[in-house]
């Protein structure tokens, strides 16, 4: 199918030179940092405002970013409910409601950027690996053997697959989703109690009631969001939020903690197991890697998706490449999470019950050399159910240079991508590239070796 959205959708590098750069006292720095193809193009306006989208960013860059104050001024005050109808938490009490029968103008996304593939069209399902982790537990080595190619093939194409077998209790994942619904099922001034912008936290972590990602226009997306943080112990920080939300329910309090706690824990001994696989799955001397796990980060984000009066007008998710080590994504039953292609075109994942879906973020891909490879992704919403998803984004090390291990890099497979620390790639790189990014533009290319002054 060669629709628009395949044409308009499919921006890669050869696209480029279409988009405004930043521009000011930056630029100059910036341009020393661009691939030389860059270089020279005119740049936009508008600048302030994508910065703000910017920093508004994705739920991982804006959980571990510590906003400086005037952006979290910015952000504070961008985030401040516009009325009722450009808030996707009030939204959501309305469609509860029975009582919204449109698309409210702040969530419209304009006819080119919108999705054309609705959330039940999918692709053949043996595209999508679903992989069984469990000789990891019974320890079979050649069953081990087999598995860590497996591993390897999914992580090269598609880059994405469905875990079974991972030991993660089936109850723990219904009692976590379950409890997200209830919460986004409070009033909105409760939840809003958690929220960042209520002073919770400086950071875009607790709920979020009017997100707005990678956006080319200012529409908002069609969620809301919650976010925790965890240490590699398994530890999230769940509580500083419930006790704002529920500062008189200990019992309402006490069970979403305990919920969340015990999924963290379950979901970092997971991410471990699968980070030894797939460092094995590259047959590269591990002690290279340790440093990057050293103070291994969680980001668990709950998204709530209300259905849509008409779902094709609004965006759940845009179009986006995560930036972590790998994301899993504990799916409900209803689908809206979309890949595109190898051949450009979207199609929605079928949700496989009781799975995590693994998806390659770019600092494995980066540390890889290009072996591995993420996937542009996107979130698309119903008529009919609204959808529930757990992310949770595992985050290496921000001060450690990226560099792939040395067996990775040859003449056949030169070095991809210059050194760089994921703190400066989520941070002034990705600031460079909001527009690049937001036109579904992957930020790996702002750090390839041509893009380097060296
Ligand atoms: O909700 C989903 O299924 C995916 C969410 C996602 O891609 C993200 O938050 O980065
Ligand atoms: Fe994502």
């Amino acid at each position: 199918m060669e629709d628009a959205e395949t044409a308009t959708g499919l921006i890669g590098r050869s696209r480029f030179t279409s988009y405004n750069l930043p521009h000011s006292a930056d630029m100059e720095i910036l341009s020393k940092q661009l691939p030389s193809s860059l270089r020279d193009v005119p740049t936009g306006g508008g600048l302030l405002e994508k910065q703000v989208a910017g920093t508004r960013g994705n739920s991982l860059g804006d959980a571990m970013a510590t906003l400086k104050e005037v952006e979290l001024k910015l952000v504070k005050t961008a985030s401040v409910p516009e009325g009722p109808l450009a808030n996707a938490g009030e939204v959501s009490r309305l469609l509860r409601e029975k009582t919204l029968e449109e698309v409210p103008p702040a969530f419209i996304f304009p006819e080119q950027t919108r999705a054309t593939v609705p959330h039940d069209e999918f692709c053949d399902d043996q595209d999508i690996p679903t992989i069984d982790i469990s000789p990891v537990f019974t320890k079979d080595s050649k069953e081990l053997e087999y598995l860590v190619e497996e591993i390897a093939r999914a992580c090269e194409s598609p880059g994405f697959f469905h875990v079974v077998g991972h030991g993660v209790p089936e109850q723990l994942v219904k009692d976590a989703q379950s409890h997200a619904a209830k919460l986004f099922d409070l009033p909105l001034d409760q939840k809003l109690q958690g929220s960042f912008a209520a002073g919770a936290t400086k950071q875009r972590r607790g709920y979020n009631s009017t997100p707005k990602t990678f956006t080319p226009s200012p529409a908002l997306i069609w969620q809301e969001g919650f976010t925790l943080i965890g240490d590699k112990s398994g530890q999230v920080d769940v509580d500083s939020y419930a006790e704002k939300i529920w500062p008189h329910d200990e019992q309402q309090r006490e069970s979403f903690c305990q919920v969340y706690r015990e999924y963290g824990g379950h979901s970092m001994r997971l991410a471990l197991i699968l980070k030894d696989l797939v460092i094995r799955a590259l047959k590269v001397d591990p002690k290279h890697f340790e440093q990057y796990f050293e103070n291994l980060t969680q980001v668990l984000h709950l998204t709530w998706y209300p259905s849509a009066p008409n779902p094709m007008e609004v965006m759940g998710l845009n179009p986006h490449y995560d930036v972590g080590f790998f994301t899993l994504i504990a799916q409900d039953e209803v689908p809206g999470l979309q890949l595109r292609g190898k051949d450009g075109k979207w199609f929605s994942i079928r949700p496989v019950p009781g799975a995590f879906c693994f998806n390659v973020a770019d600092s494995l891909e980066a540390l890889s050399n290009g072996r591995f490879k993420g996937n542009l992704h996107r979130v698309v919403v119903n008529k009919e159910k609204p959808r529930l998803s757990i992310t949770t984004f595992f985050v290496v090390a921000f001060d450690k240079m990226i560099n792939p291990p040395p067996e990775l890099i040859d003449d056949a497979h030169p070095r991809l991508y210059r050194p760089f620390t994921l703190g400066e790639y989520m941070t002034s790189i990705r600031q460079a590239a909001v527009d690049y990014i937001c036109n579904c533009g992957h930020l790996l290319d702002f750090v390839t070796v041509d893009s380097s002054t060296v």
